[in-house]
């Protein structure tokens, strides 16, 4: 058994607007409700995951995210955002064990919620008292035990550079059948493998019936995406989605939903997925043969 008992720790990515947060938010909901706990990451400036998760708009604003979290920031690091570091006690590994317990927030029977903020890209990596803090916090999570983490990236994975890959196993990299978005995605795909994650899913999100775009982009780039991914999931198209839109997660307690359906298969691969020492493994993990 070489499945880590430390809880399953994904990543979400993918293109603006073809549905993470939405699914980070429902598969958020699916585990808590099915009794694991978890612990679901927001990095996006706008804080539409608190939305999506229920969260009342008036306690949603009240959210400092921990990137513009200047007393938590100088309290962990020495250094007061914004203001140079040099000459000052700067601690570059700060301990961020209460990261949680202080700036998170429950949300519901077994789910809490954590504003990050977005890293900042400046330079490939500036080493600046948010950075430091923000690294520190993903470093800690990969410490977390018997927690299920979903960490919904916008700017993408590669922006946490290797501490992210130390303890997230897995990413789910959401697209629509779009060429685009498909296209995108296996740049994430092959950003995510570089980075060392070992597992990389594909859920494509908003499939209608009869929608021939993935076939063509098989066709067209040449490219087998079950070749690509450890798995191809396919999320329907459901307009209950805009009608409870922000508010996404009771559609998860509807079984006979066809989007509920897939996203709790999606869960219940997440929670056991593929060992990565199988035999018969993709060929694209190889290269990490011990
Ligand atoms: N399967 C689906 N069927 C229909 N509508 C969907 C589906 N999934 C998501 N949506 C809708 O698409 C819109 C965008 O979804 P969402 O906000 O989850 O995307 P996102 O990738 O997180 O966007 P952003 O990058 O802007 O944060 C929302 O209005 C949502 O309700």
């Amino acid at each position: 058994m070489c499945q880590p008992q430390t809880g399953m720790r994904v990543v979400i990515t993918g293109k603006g607007g073809v549905g993470k947060t939405t699914l980070t938010s429902c598969l958020a909901t699916v585990l808590a409700s099915a009794g694991t706990h978890v612990l679901a990451v927001d990095e996006d400036p706008q804080m539409n995951l608190p939305n999506a998760l229920g969260v009342a708009y008036e306690d949603a604003a009240k959210i400092v995210p921990l990137n513009r979290h200047a007393d938590y920031i100088e309290e962990k690091t020495g250094i007061r955002p914004g203001r140079n570091g040099w000459g000052a006690l700067f601690k570059l590994n700060p301990d961020v064990e209460d990261v949680v317990s202080r700036l998170g927030l429950k949300v519901a029977e077994n789910l809490s919620l954590l504003v990050m903020g977005t890293v900042k890209q400046a330079g490939g990596g500036c080493l600046c008292a948010e950075n430091v803090l923000l690294d520190a916090t993903i470093r800690h999570l990969a410490l977390r035990m018997n927690e299920a983490i979903l960490l919904d990236t916008q700017a993408g994975m590669e922006h946490f550079g290797r501490s992210l890959a130390k303890g997230f196993g897995q990413c789910v990299v959401v697209a629509d059948s779009s060429f685009n978005a498909l296209s995108v995605a296996l740049h994430s795909a092959s950003l995510a493998r570089e980075t060392g994650i070992e597992l990389v899913h594909l859920a494509v999100n908003r499939v209608t019936t009869g929608d021939i775009r993935l076939e063509r982009f098989e066709r067209e780039t040449g490219q087998k995406l079950r070749d690509l991914f450890d798995t191809v999931v396919q999320l329907p198209a459901e307009p209950l989605l805009q009608a409870l839109d922000p508010h996404v997660v009771r559609i998860m307690a509807d079984r006979q939903n066809g989007y509920a359906a897939a996203v709790t298969q999606l869960a219940s691969l997440l929670s056991s997925p593929p060992c990565p020492c199988a035999a018969g493994h993709h060929q694209h993990h190889h290269h990490h043969a011990h």
